[in-house]
């Protein structure tokens, strides 16, 4: 029947993507199936629900539909048969033998599907996250390139080209405000110094000529937090472990008036090569970029003894980013990857954390998951030589409200940002500073 040939394809499709093999529209277009529109559609769509699906599975009476012999072990074609059952328009339109599959265990995938909906982890939790995710609306923020030219220079250039200056929107009725702004204004932010916001609906805002030259450089201002919070001295040296593609190290070199050190390293060598045009192009003076990968790194050596400052901002699941497939997908969310990054970026922290001359490190992720943010620092200060050697900031910003979780005693140490509270990507941030005083 031609729809089991659809719900065959993908399966194979969601196959490729949770393998990592593929990207859903690079496996769809790759597909010799003939409706691409129908294939890409029911492989988002499933792919989307596919957290509740796995959860129904695990029930000892459904778990057993893997092993049905017209499934043939493939728990990609559970995904869609249930995708059709519980969201889609049924299976009326294939096989009795796929349909059969489902319409036996009917009663009990509705009752497991109904107590996941009790617990806000159903299909209308779904439904319900992913509306509340389109009304978000996130402005533009704009950093002001200081290496290129001064704050002044900038408002009087906008200013020239006929943009509405309001000056600095209040730090307490900021999602007010800034979620009213009109196209033609521009806010200063009230928390990061030299950070503009621009509206969220600017057409084509990337080729405009301060942007594409980089005297205003795009940056999410979650992601400028880290930066700003370890206030490099200019004159010092600064360690960023994971700097491609060097936003981070931008922030810190415009910090540091482009006056000092800022070793800027990152173990892939094609996000190095784009770091060193990132670094040019925003006329950044004072980083040397390098591929290598930190955990091998000899921190000790004799070339690092000035380093005062770090920057760790390791690999995460990126769960924080605003509107991206992998969210949609659900796919960044399994356990068992979480903990894999959480030893990582442990491991990566705690690394930096052993540079001789370390005054200060900033550690974040886009990730709102506590396994890579709370969770981290819980497990870096369980270490004995951090213990001896840091503690976690106190009153870190303490006019930012939103706070890391409270069900963990670092919680009120740490920053967290959040589409909806703060107007930004999900992000989080903690700063460590080294007991006795190195100077
Ligand atoms: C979140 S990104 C960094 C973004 C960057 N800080 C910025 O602001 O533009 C994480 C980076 O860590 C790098 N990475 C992963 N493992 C690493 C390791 N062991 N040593 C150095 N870099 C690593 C990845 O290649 C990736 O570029």
């Amino acid at each position: 029947m031609a729809t089991d040939a659809l719900y065959h394809e993908v399966a194979e499709i969601i196959r490729c993507v949770l393998a990592k093999e593929k990207s859903v529209r690079n496996a769809v277009y790759g597909s010799e199936y003939k409706n691409k529109k129908a294939l890409l559609r029911l492989s988002c769509e499933s792919l989307k629900f596919r957290p509740v699906f796995d959860e129904i599975l695990q029930d000892k009476e459904l778990k057993k539909m893997k092993n049905d012999p017209n499934i043939g072990g493939s728990v990609d074609l559970l995904y869609v048969l249930m995708y059709e059952t519980l969201v889609g328009s049924g299976l009326n339109r294939c096989s009795q033998e796929l349909k059969s599959v489902i319409s036996r265990r009917i009663q009990r995938i509705k009752e497991v599907e109904k107590e996941l909906e009790s617990d806000g982890r159903g299909i209308k939790s779904i439904k319900e996250a992913e509306e509340a995710q389109k009304r978000i609306q996130i402005p533009r923020y704009a950093r002001i390139n200081t290496l290129k030219w001064t704050a002044e220079e900038a408002m009087k250039t906008l200013e020239e080209e006929e943009w509405k200056l309001q000056g600095a929107a209040s730090a307490e009725n900021f999602a007010e405000v800034v979620g009213k702004m009109k196209d033609d204004e521009i806010y200063i932010d009230p928390h990061v110094e030299n950070l503009l916001i621009f509206a969220p609906n600017i057409q084509n805002f990337h080729e405009y000529w301060m942007v594409e030259q980089r005297y205003l450089i795009l940056q999410d201002k979650a992601s400028c937090l880290p930066a700003f919070l370890l206030n490099p001295r200019p004159g010092s040296q600064v360690f960023d472990s994971c700097a491609a593609p060097g936003m981070k190290t931008s922030h810190a070199a415009a910090i540091m008036e482009n006056q000092g050190k800022v070793w800027a390293m990152d173990r892939a060598a094609d996000r190095v090569a784009t770091m060193k045009q990132l670094l040019d192009g925003s006329d950044v003076k004072i980083a040397s970029a390098f591929c290598g990968d930190f955990l091998k790194t000899d921190v000790t050596d004799k070339k690092f003894s000035k380093v005062k400052f770090a920057i760790v901002d390791p690999p995460c699941s990126g769960s924080g980013i605003v509107k991206r497939m992998d969210e949609i997908t659900g796919g960044n969310a399994e356990k068992e990857r979480l903990e894999k990054l959480k030893n990582l970026q442990a491991m990566i922290l705690k690394h930096a954390l052993k540079l001789p001359g370390l005054k200060r490190a900033v550690y974040s992720t886009c990730s709102i998951h506590e396994e890579e943010n709370e969770q981290v620092i819980d497990k870096v200060l369980l270490d004995t030589y951090v213990r001896q050697n840091y503690i976690l900031k106190k009153d870190v910003l303490p006019e930012w409200t939103h706070r890391g979780l409270s069900t963990y005693e670092v919680g009120e140490h740490c920053l967290r940002a959040d589409p909806k509270v703060t107007l930004t990507n999900g992000f989080f941030v903690a700063v460590f500073e080294r007991v006795k005083n190195k100077d």
